[in-house]
Parts: C-alpha cells; sequence; structure tokens
C-alpha cells in the first residue's frame, strides 16, 4: 500500500521578496495531484498550513528576520509532517521559502536512528545568525537541522539536533558566504559543487550520492530548492544563481534516485510564481515529482 501525504507550507518569511508563500497554490496548479494519483494507491491531500498573513518583523538583536513566527510556524509543520509518517504515508512538502525545512526535518528525523539528507540548491544554507550576510533564515535551515543557530530554531520539535554531518550531501552549489564554506570543511559535509557535476557528469554524482548514504542511513530527505536548477529552467525562485543544473540532469537524478529507491521523505521549495514565467517553475517541480515517485515513458 503506497500511500503520499501532501502537505502546502505558504510561508515566505524567511527571506524579503514576498510571493514565495503562494508556492504551494502554483505547485497544485500545475497538477501535481492528477500527477501522483497514477504513481500511489492512495494521495492525500491535507491543505496547507495556517501561516496567515502576519506581520513580518526583525529581531534587532539577533540578526534574524521573523525568527519567532518562522519558530512557531515550522513546529505547525513539524506537527503534521509527523502525523503523516505515524499514518503510514510518504510526506511530500511543498514550500514556501527554505526555511520550511526546519519544520519538516523536526517532524521526520525522530523517525530515524540515521536521516540521510540530499540538499539539492544553489546554496548551502548553513549560515547562522553570526555568519549570515542577510539575516534570512532561509539561509540557515541546514545549520538549524544540524544544532546550530538560534534555540528557538534548533529546538523546533523539542529535541536537537536531528541530523548528522556525515549523513548529509549538498548537490548544485555555487553560492556560499565565507561562514559556510569553513563550516563544511570544520564538520566534513560531502559537496558536490557545479564543478564536480560538469566533471563526473550526473549520472557520476548520483550513483555517488547514492552508495554513501546507502550504507549509514535509514532514511533520506530529500530537500529540493528550485535555484539549484539553471535559473534558465527555473525562473520563479527568489535567489537565481546563474550556471546551475539543468532540467534533463535534474530528471536523470530524480529517476535514479526512484530506481534505488531510497527517499523517504520530500520538500520542493522556493517555487515563488510572482517571479515566474507562466508557471514555468512549479510545473518543473511536478515534472521532477513525478520522476522521483518513479513515472517512466515507457
Ligand atoms: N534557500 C535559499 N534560497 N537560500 C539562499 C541563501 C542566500 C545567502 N546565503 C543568505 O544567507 O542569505
Ligand atoms: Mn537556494
Ligand atoms: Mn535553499
Amino acid at each position: 500500500m503506497k500511500k503520499l501525504a501532501i502537505i502546502g507550507m505558504p510561508m515566505d518569511l524567511g527571506q524579503a521578496r514576498r510571493g514565495v508563500d503562494m508556492g504551494p497554490s502554483a505547485i497544485r496548479y500545475a497538477g501535481v495531484n492528477e500527477r501522483l494519483k497514477r504513481l500511489f494507491d492512495e494521495v492525500h491531500d491535507k491543505g496547507d498550513i495556517a501561516v496567515g498573513r502576519p506581520e513580518v518583523e526583525v529581531d534587532p538583536v539577533s540578526n534574524l528576520r521573523n525568527l519567532h513566527l518562522i519558530a512557531e510556524k515550522t513546529e505547525m509543520l513539524a506537527k503534521e509532517v509527523n502525523q503523516a509518517i505515524e499514518e503510514g504515508a510518504f510526506p511530500l512538502v511543498f514550500g514556501g521559502d527554505h526555511s520550511i525545512a526546519i519544520g519538516t526535518i523536526a517532524g521526520v528525523a525522530k523517525h530515524y536512528e540515521n536521516l540521510g539528507v540530499i540538499w539539492y540548491d544553489a546554496h548551502g544554507d548553513l549560515n547562522t545568525a553570526e555568519t549570515s550576510p542577510t539575516g534570512n533564515i532561509h539561509g540557515m535551515p541546514l545549520a538549524v537541522s544540524l544544532g546550530m543557530g538560534h534555540p528557538l530554531l534548533t529546538n523546533v520539535g523539542g529535541y536537537a539536533p536531528k541530523i548528522k554531518p556525515e549523513n548529509i550531501v549538498i548537490i548544485g552549489a555555487r553560492s556560499l558566504d565565507e561562514g559556510e564554506r569553513e563550516l563544511i570543511k570544520k564538520i566534513g559535509i560531502k559537496v558536490y559543487t557545479m564543478h564536480e557535476i560538469d566533471r563526473l557528469g550526473m549520472t557520476k554524482v548520483m550513483e555517488e550520492t547514492i552508495e554513501y548514504l546507502k550504507e549509514k542511513t535509514d532514511g533520506v530527505h530529500l530537500s529540493l530548492d528550485l535555484d539549484g536548477l539553471d535559473p534558465h529552467d527555473a525562473p520563479g525562485v527568489g535567489t537565481p544563481v546563474i550556471g546551475g543544473i539543468s532540467y534533463r540532469e535534474s530528471h536523470l537524478a530524480m529517476e535514479m534516485l526512484a530506481e534505488a529507491g531510497l527517499i523517504t521523505s520530500a520538500e520542493f521549495v522556493e517555487v515563488n510564481p510572482i517571479l515566474d514565467d507562466k508557471n514555468k517553475t512549479a510545473t518543473v517541480a511536478v515534472a521532477l515529482m513525478g520522476s522521483l515517485f518513479g513515472e517512466k515513458l515507457l
């Protein structure tokens, strides 16, 4: 019995460009339910977490934009994700900016001894208030999940840390801040930058990633930031970086993950329909979900 639970997280508080809260609507408009219904016995669309339209705040003390709101709303998401897993469903979350991963991972990680994470992204999202050039929490969720950052964020779900550095693979990196680079070296996170993707090809990158995670994890979460793709293929994102992963390479990556049967939860984030070109980015996201869940042409 293959069950899927879809959860929308319409939150744009992790950065300053409004509109990414409409990501879940854009992804549903692109036909995600119809498409995934063919690949599961049951699809439950649980609707959206009630984020509302809160007034944004910049905490003058902590250098963190919307700290309290994000802690509160990601806690709600964590509960919903946890419940989906308890019901025996695969949790699939639609963002929202990448700060939502704080909640998704909080809901997932307590079900695993060694949760693996594939962070498919142009960025490392490994900042803390001390290293962040922007104060935007969407640049911090991977650090937060490692137990680094403000306690209001690291303690979402009531425990920390959620994951270990050796169980993470970042794919598609091409924009890292100084503090992120230092942290990657210090704690030893495996990173495939665009250099390695160009040099080895996506096939080898995914073979190595799967081999690396298969050994030591008992579940793997895919956190896919649409800005991991090249802005030509995914223009509707708030922090685009040229020179990214292509649509084709991304399909291949998702197909190889489907074949490996490795992924146990997923989120697709940073789709901003306001910045998009006729819902192209949401449409790409849905196509990639098709491949991730085993869609084949023949
Ligand atoms: N999820 C993202 N799109 N993150 C972009 C982060 C950009 C930059 N590193 C920052 O900390 O602000
Ligand atoms: Mn990114
Ligand atoms: Mn990101």
